[in-house]
């Protein structure tokens, strides 16, 4: 565990409350972007105060949570806008298993927030022109695929086994993911991948941290101040080609006892795991529908009263891995998907988002999204498997599940 050696003994932070940015992506002046967008509102922010880098570890949101708390507790603050999201905030990325050494959180140098009317930008220490676009984005070119760490027969095996497992009531269920891998000419931009998700996925959250970039529909949980939210998701099916066919499906998938399921395991743990942090808590016991532009899911909107001062970070921890990503028992999953992934997922499908110094903060889950190193981008994408699944309509799902990241790399 190790704080950059950029990092000042002494944050100096002053946020001010600025005119409309109107578009908050394209204010981002280069390719380093941190981002969480959604119907144009969230934060971004460029530029490193501080970096914290956690090996892995079942203890990682409570170390990163008290690394944070020396650093935003020892910070001279000017915040007079004092909404979730002013004052120093923290971007980060939290690697799905615990054995996994990919977390990192970020306090960027300076952070434009737009939401409710209001706009504000956050400054640590001095910069004389915040606004000025550095870098302006290049799309990326000459794309080049190739697999991951299973071909699809494999991929495949692989989920016939663990609905073998299942089977024999080992556990109820498991989520099973793949990756493929993309290489360009030139180094890929995030700000371009973001543009392209946050205008085709409005109603996701548009995220980038650390190379890690992508547009997830499932809200892990959201503080602001007592209040909760979390958006659990699990049961899938892929959009209509025409308005009654999407009725069609949207019907099918409603009442389909398998999709039901693989719901309920998600939002029973999600319930089970809040109820002892809230005064309140509201589960619903029958999901609803989320349709996106290019797939259709169950839904479960989950709200609560924080029983006492709690930061977002205690929250994630109480709620990571959950069933929509993990499986259940959650212990037995795990193994399972080391045992047949055949890979290190590093933080997809981990929590990704921010927290700031009251320890308000909005996490994701981070799905329909891609790990980019220089020329090269990892995709990711996965499905939950129960009794009833069948493999080759599990490779169809995760393939549409690519779709997003795919198109916003190609354009
Ligand atoms: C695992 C992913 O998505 C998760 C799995 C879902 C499912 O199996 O139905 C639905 C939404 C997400 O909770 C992914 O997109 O990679």
């Amino acid at each position: 565990m190790k704080l950059a050696a950029t990092a000042p003994d002494r944050l100096s932070v002053r946020t001010v409350e600025v005119p409309d940015p109107g578009d908050l992506i394209s204010r981002l002046p280069h390719p380093s972007a941190l981002a969480w967008v959604r119907h144009g509102e969230g934060i971004v922010g460029w530029g490193e105060a501080a970096r914290v880098t956690l090996p892995g570890g079942e203890d990682r949101f409570a170390e990163a949570a008290r690394l944070l708390g020396e650093l935003f507790g020892a910070a001279g603050v000017d915040d007079p806008v004092g909404v979730p999201g002013s004052g120093p905030v923290a971007f980060g990325g939290f690697g799905f298993d615990p054995k996994s050494p990919e977390s990192v959180l970020i306090v960027p140098r300076q952070v434009l927030g737009r939401r409710g009317g209001r706009a504000w930008l956050t400054t640590i220490g001095e910069d004389p022109d915040p606004l000025a676009l550095v870098r302006p984005p290049v799309p990326p070119s000459a794309l080049s695929w190739s697999g991951g760490a299973l071909t699809p027969q494999a991929w495949r095996g692989a989920v016939a086994a663990a609905v073998e497992r299942i089977r024999e009531g080992r556990l109820g269920k498991v989520v099973l993911a793949r990756d493929l891998h993309v290489r360009a000419a030139e180094p890929i931009d995030a700000r371009v991948l973001l543009r392209r998700l946050a205008d085709r996925f409005p109603g996701c959250y548009a995220f980038s941290c650390a190379g890690l970039v992508g547009a997830t529909p499932e809200l892990l949980i959201r503080r602001t101040g007592g209040d909760v939210e979390s958006l659990v998701l699990a049961g899938t099916t892929e959009r209509g080609t025409d308005a009654r066919d999407d009725a069609e499906r949207a019907a099918r998938l409603f009442g389909s006892a398998k999709d039901r399921q693989e719901h309920g395991y998600a939002a029973r743990m999600v319930r089970d795991a809040l109820a002892p942090l809230c005064s309140r808590l509201d589960v619903p016991d029958v999901p609803e529908l989320l349709t996106l532009p290019n797939l259709i899911h169950l839904a479960s909107p989950v709200r609560g009263r924080l029983d006492r001062d709690r930061s977002v970070l205690d929250v994630v921890a109480a709620l990571h891995p959950t069933p929509a990503v993990c499986g259940t028992p959650t212990d037995t999953a795990m193994d399972l998907i080391r045992e047949l992934e055949g890979m290190d997922r590093g933080r997809y499908a981990g929590p990704v988002g921010w927290v700031d110094a009251r320890g308000d903060g909005e996490w994701g889950i981070a799905l329909r999204c891609a790990e980019i190193d220089g020329t090269r981008a990892r995709l990711f994408a996965g499905c939950g498997i129960v009794a009833d699944s069948d493999p080759a309509a599990e490779f169809a799902e995760a393939q549409a599940k690519f779709g997003a990241m795919r198109q916003a790399l190609e354009g």
